[in-house]
């Protein structure tokens, strides 16, 4: 593994994000120590690192839920955020969340926009608790969308989605970068995730990024692709997974788990193809 990579990507004037030595603590050690990192504009960019490195705690500073130490953080005006939780007001309609503390002249208009581009347009009227967990997804990310953010932050999106509802959200997230290139910053668990919608992939450990991978496959990607399994190899060991360990006990590709992302098999905090590890895929931590 790489723990003395150099810190991430050198300065560029362009860059959306700028972070330079931050650190977080809450009283027990530093989680964020002396992170630094650059995002380029319009960059889609993913951040997996074991369960509890701190990927969640830089996440809130960079969607300003957390303040940062003057001069560590350099962030845009329109920046916008989606978690695992849709994270509706449920006395609201569909239509007034997404456009809730919008402030344009035609709010309406341009919320109705976004709940096309996320194939909700028929629920605009309907209140949070009759949707489906996928259409609260999508309206989350429409919520997003209406903003029109230079930055987006995607914390685990799809974590709590069946399998299928995931892979059309990943095929929806991908479509909206495109269309409107925000730069995407997206935790995720998911090695296979990561390498299908990123083009750079950075590994936390020690409380800064471990690993700086580009991602440089064409699109549409493929999982049988020589060049993914071998990113794929990369980012596993750069995440302390065993990979022959892994081998025998993965489920087949292909197959499906329809099961909610929290009732699966606990995991140390990496999964691949939406399915988490099992433990003993999963060498000493070494960080
Ligand atoms: N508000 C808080 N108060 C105290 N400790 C916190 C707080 N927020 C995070 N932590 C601690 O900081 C560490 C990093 O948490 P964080 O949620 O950022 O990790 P993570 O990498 O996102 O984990 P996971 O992958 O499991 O979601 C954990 O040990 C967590 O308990």
């Amino acid at each position: 593994m790489s723990h003395s990579l150099p810190q991430t990507a050198a300065p560029e004037a362009e860059s959306v994000v700028t972070v330079r030595g931050l650190v977080r603590n809450f009283g027990n050690g530093n989680v964020l120590d002396g992170l630094s990192l650059d995002l380029q504009p319009g960059s889609f960019t993913a951040l997996l690192g074991r369960s509890g490195c701190g990927k969640s705690t830089l996440l809130r500073t960079l969607a300003k839920l957390d303040a940062a130490p003057p001069g560590t953080v350099t962030l845009p005006d329109e920046g916008a955020v989606v978690f695992q939780e849709p994270r509706l007001v449920p006395w609201m309609p569909v239509l007034r969340n997404v456009t809730l503390g919008l402030r344009h002249p035609d709010a309406e208009g341009r919320g109705l926009a976004a709940l096309a581009e996320v194939g909700l347009s028929h629920r605009s009227r309907a209140w949070p608790l009759t949707l489906s967990g996928g259409e609260a997804q999508r309206a989350a990310l429409a919520r997003a969308l209406v903003r029109e953010p230079r930055l987006l932050l995607l914390d685990e999106p799809f974590a709590a989605l069946d399998a299928l509802t995931r892979l059309r959200m990943q095929g929806l997230v991908e479509t909206l970068w495109r269309a409107h290139a925000p730069a995407i910053l997206l935790v995720t668990h998911d090695v296979d995730e990561a390498l299908l919608l990123a083009d750079r992939a950075l590994v936390m450990a020690d409380g800064r990024i471990a690993a700086d991978i580009p991602v440089p496959l064409a699109r549409p990607r493929r999982h049988g692709d020589p060049g993914f399994i071998a990113l794929r190899s990369r980012l596993l060991s750069e995440l302390g997974i065993d990979e022959e360990r892994l081998a025998g006990q993965e489920p087949q590709r292909g197959a499906t788990d329809s099961r909610p992302a929290d009732s699966r098999p606990a995991a140390p905090g990496v999964a691949v193809g939406g399915y988490a590890m099992p433990a003993g895929a999963v060498a000493a931590p070494s960080h």
